[in-house]
């Protein structure tokens, strides 16, 4: 199955030109043979979380209508990464995942707020529904950035089937280390597939990139360099199967004895 990690450069505020490259990129994608694409978090609106008011989408129906048309017209399994959008005057970052026929497989608000930039300020954090969808025959989660430094999160959504997580981010260069690390453990301790999009650098803020595929076995398969990109990588999705049969981690798994002191 070939995946297309689109490393977008997000323009901070720019909702047109936004729209306009995503567009460009997803159509490049489908040309090139891309059966899934993944795009970054908060494309639409990059950090621009003051403005909000004015820029995010409402209620996401631009966004679900331009990903639905997209994804129909190109046959191209989309998870959208992610996009500020306004519901009754709160707002939420916001994935939604098309399948190949423009319908829609899942709807996922960031469930952890990161602090650090302010988030919770401006952002109303989602109410925890697992984000598990299948796209064809490929069973996938999907988190939103920070959201990655929750191993229980990542967890129950592999715990109800995933393998493999895409991930959506606009993760920071001053911590470009805890993102290689974060996203190799998570794909070793849920036996599965990491896809993990991050955006590139605006002038004025610095993300920049190092998108990963990271296997099963926690080998990393693909890295993204410090440039607007997209890699379409053939991920063996059947891999999966053999390390969980190799390593049965999750046959050996206690819950009787950890399950509380996780939910505290
Ligand atoms: O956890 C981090 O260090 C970065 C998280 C982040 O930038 C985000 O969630 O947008």
């Amino acid at each position: 199955m070939k995946v297309a990690c689109i490393q977008m450069n997000v323009r901070y505020g720019k909702v047109e030109e936004n729209f306009a490259n995503a567009e460009k990129w997803l159509r490049k994608a489908a040309a090139q043979g891309a059966e899934i694409a993944v795009l970054p978090e908060m494309w639409n609106t990059g950090y621009a979380l003051k403005d909000l008011p004015k820029l995010a989408d409402d209620k996401g129906q631009r966004t679900q209508q331009f990903l639905s048309e997209l994804s129909q017209q190109l046959q191209l399994h989309i998870v959208g990464g992610s996009v500020a959008t306004a519901q009754n005057e709160h707002y939420y970052n916001t994935m939604y995942v098309y399948d190949n026929t423009g319908q829609q497989q899942s709807s996922y608000d960031k469930a952890h707020l990161f602090r650090l930039m302010d988030e919770h300020l401006y952002l109303t954090a989602g109410e925890g529904t697992p984000n598990r969808f299948d796209l064809g025959n490929i069973e996938a989660g999907a988190v939103i950035c920070y959201d990655i430094r929750f191993p229980e999160w990542l967890r129950t959504q592999a715990l109800l089937g995933a393998k493999v997580l895409f991930v959506s981010a606009q993760w920071p260069t001053a911590r470009v280390d805890h993102w290689k690390v974060l996203l190799q453990a998570r794909a070793i301790e849920n036996q599965c597939f990491v896809i993990a999009v991050n955006r590139i650098s605006h002038k004025v803020e610095n993300f920049n990139g190092y998108s990963m595929v990271i296997g099963p076995w926690g080998e990393i398969l693909w890295t993204g360099n410090d440039t607007e990109e997209m890699a379409i990588i053939d991920v063996p999705f059947e891999q999966v199967d053999e390390v969980r049969n190799r390593i049965p981690v999750y046959e050996d798994r206690r819950p009787e004895i950890y399950t509380e002191v996780v939910k505290d």
